[in-house]
């Protein structure tokens, strides 16, 4: 019963394979080719036992200069044969392993970066690194060599044992005899490492997602003086994938002794069982040395089908996490019917209307982040939202953008629901400004133009003007070309934001979604921003994160949110006399205006 179960799981496991060949498909010649070659070779070294018998039996023994001279030219004929089919296998299974391999690369790449974002809370970003190289670089591995390998050593199985049969049936049933001695370890150990492969490959995730997060937050590590404490732990992280490892190693070597062990053992048996054959004249020298060769030849194969089983196994698991990956579904989809056409601003119709919108957090799904919020915001006007921390500022953007779909209620864009709007119309239609700017680790033009791959040289030079941005760019070592380290180390706070601002000028959206910022500017660089900032809104809608007295004084509504909810909307001086949150967020918060 159990045994059945293991069966079924080890076939699951290989049947995670056959999907990949729908990746191998498109290159269904190179791998025609690749098996031609493979045939050719095997037949080469299958005829190189002939050869062997030829040149004992008429060479040596028939004692002719002349055949051996003979025999020794079409050996060297057939080995030339086989260089080049060597060759060519080698060449094009390796191309199909690197080709498929990147394909596979691309597709879970594609996959990625269409899913929802809260698949990436729920799966570490070291992980899906992993998925993205290691397992892709496995499964290159496996296609380009290791499957290959398996090929060749199964079509060398075949045929040796045939030519076995061919040389001597007696010495051949005591070959035969052995092949189950070799196969129980085979089943034994193989199914040991596949699990342990498994989990080794898990460890070095674990090793990539911990150094990465490290590395990232290295001047926190620094700073804390937790250098050493660092090490530590990720000592301990790298011995515990030493250790897995080391398991599957042994039980891998384990494997590749018995199986070298036992089937030389076999060959010396026929060694003893075929000499005695010659010196009782019933065998001819060169038919035992061609014997010999063959069985070494089908010994070998077998050893090399037991190692790349081991293999097999591993890219199993390997394809498996990948294809896993390929079919997660994005929670945020396209409409079928997208309605981007009859998407036109009328100042009648509002430009954002919030119907009843509750919404939860997919990891906390008893905690609503938002509940029951209703608001109406018209087109050009400028909203400040405030609230305590937590309140659901940052949650309504999100929603705005469609990065989470409401669990009740619906948002409209112009009275167009926005799950009927095409998610690049939607958010085409959007410039987010982040209270932390995002940069890519690439030079200032890059992500500047982030924000409209189309723009020329002069549109980019323009927004950095207009963001007040383009005299600090003037001043960095390459102008426009400096690169910005990794997240844009090599700026200043303020000079990020002002980065990140040209970027949503350059975008031009119909809507701002502004987070201000609230980490302390020096008053030069504040002023720099500020200016950008109005640059920024003029004649757009834009809703706002204050966390300024200046700004909210020149909004035209101001949303207080507390607990997920809104609690009050109104001007400055309406609020200050009816809320006492109001009151006491303008005491605390806006204090230092
Ligand atoms: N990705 C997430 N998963 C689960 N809960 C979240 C997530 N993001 C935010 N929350 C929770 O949702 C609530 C609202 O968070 P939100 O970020 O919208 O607050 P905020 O008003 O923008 O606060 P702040 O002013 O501090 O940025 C908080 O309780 C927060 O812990």
């Amino acid at each position: 019963m159990s045994n059945s179960k293991t069966e079924q799981k080890d076939k699951a496991a290989f049947s995670s394979l056959i999907p990949i060949f729908q990746f191998i498909k498109p290159y269904k010649w190179v791998v025609f080719s690749a098996l031609m070659a493979l045939l050719v070779t095997a037949g080469v070294n299958l005829s190189l036992g002939q050869g062997v018998k030829f040149v004992i039996d008429h060479g040596f023994i028939a004692g002719s200069q002349e055949q051996l001279k003979q025999a020794v030219l079409v050996l060297i004929g057939l080995i030339s044969l086989l260089a080049i089919g060597t060759f060519s296998r080698f060449y094009l299974m390796s191309w199909i392993g690197e080709r498929v391999s990147n394909d596979i690369r691309k597709a879970v790449f594609n996959r990625i970066v269409t899913l929802h974002p809260s698949y990436f809370e729920e799966n570490r970003s070291g992980e899906l690194m992993s998925r993205l190289t290691t397992d892709t670089t496995l499964l290159q591995s496996i296609i380009g060599s290791s499957f290959s390998m398996a090929l060749r050593s199964v079509l060398m199985l075949v045929g040796g044992l045939a030519m076995l049969l061919f040389t001597n049936l007696k010495l051949t049933l005591v070959v035969v005899a052995c092949v189950p001695l070799v196969l129980v370890p085979m089943m034994v150990f193989g199914k040991k490492v596949r699990k342990l492969a498994s989990s080794s490959q898990d460890a070095i995730a674990d090793i990539s997602t911990y150094a990465g997060e490290i590395i990232q937050n290295i001047k926190v590590v620094q700073s804390y003086s937790h250098e050493q404490r660092e090490q530590h732990a990720f000592a301990l992280e790298t011995e515990k994938a030493f250790a897995v490892a080391k398991s599957r190693i042994k039980q891998r070597s384990f494997l590749i002794a018995a199986v070298i062990f036992l089937t030389f053992s076999a060959i010396s048996v026929m060694l003893w069982v075929g000499g005695s054959d010659v010196l009782a004249g019933t065998m001819s020298g060169g038919e035992l040395g061609a014997f010999v060769f063959y069985a070494i030849m089908v010994a070998m194969s077998v050893a090399t089908v037991a190692e790349v089983y081991g293999e097999l196994q591993r890219a199993a698991g390997a394809a498996a996490r990948l294809l896993e990956l390929l079919a997660v579904k994005s929670e945020i989809v396209n409409p079928d019917q997208p309605l981007d056409e009859k998407l036109h601003p009328k100042p009648d119709i509002a430009a954002i209307e919030l119907n009843n919108i509750t919404f939860n957090y997919p990891s906390r799904p008893d905690v609503s982040a938002l509940k029951n919020v209703s608001l109406t915001i018209k087109q050009g006007q400028t909203v400040a939202i405030v609230g305590p921390s937590g309140a659901g500022k940052t949650t309504l953007f999100e929603l705005l953008q469609r990065f989470y779909d409401p669990a009740t209620g619906a948002i409209e864009f112009h009275g167009i629901d926005i799950k009927d709007l095409s998610l690049n119309r939607l958010r085409n239609s959007m410039g987010m400004v982040a209270q932390n700017p995002i940069l890519f680790s690439s030079d200032v033009m890059h992500n500047i133009r982030y924000g409209n791959p189309d723009a020329t040289d002069e549109q980019v030079y323009a927004a950095a003007k207009h963001a007040h941005a383009d005299e600090f760019i003037a001043q960095l070592p390459n102008g426009y070309e400096s690169f910005l380290g990794e997240q844009g180390v090599r700026l200043s706070g303020g000079q990020k934001q002002r980065i990140v601002l040209a970027r949503a000028i350059l975008k031009d959206p119909k809507i701002l979604l502004l987070d201000e910022a609230t980490s302390a500017l020096d008053a030069q660089s504040e002023h720099h921003v500020q200016a950008a900032l109005e640059h920024l809104m003029q004649n757009r809608t834009t809703l706002i994160i204050a966390h300024r007295l200046a700004t909210v004084k020149h909004a035209d509504v101001i949303v207080v949110m507390e607990h997920g909810e809104i609690i009050a909307t109104g001007t400055h001086q309406q609020l200050l006399t009816s809320n006492p949150l109001y009151q006491k967020l303008c005491e605390l918060q806006f204090n230092r205006d």
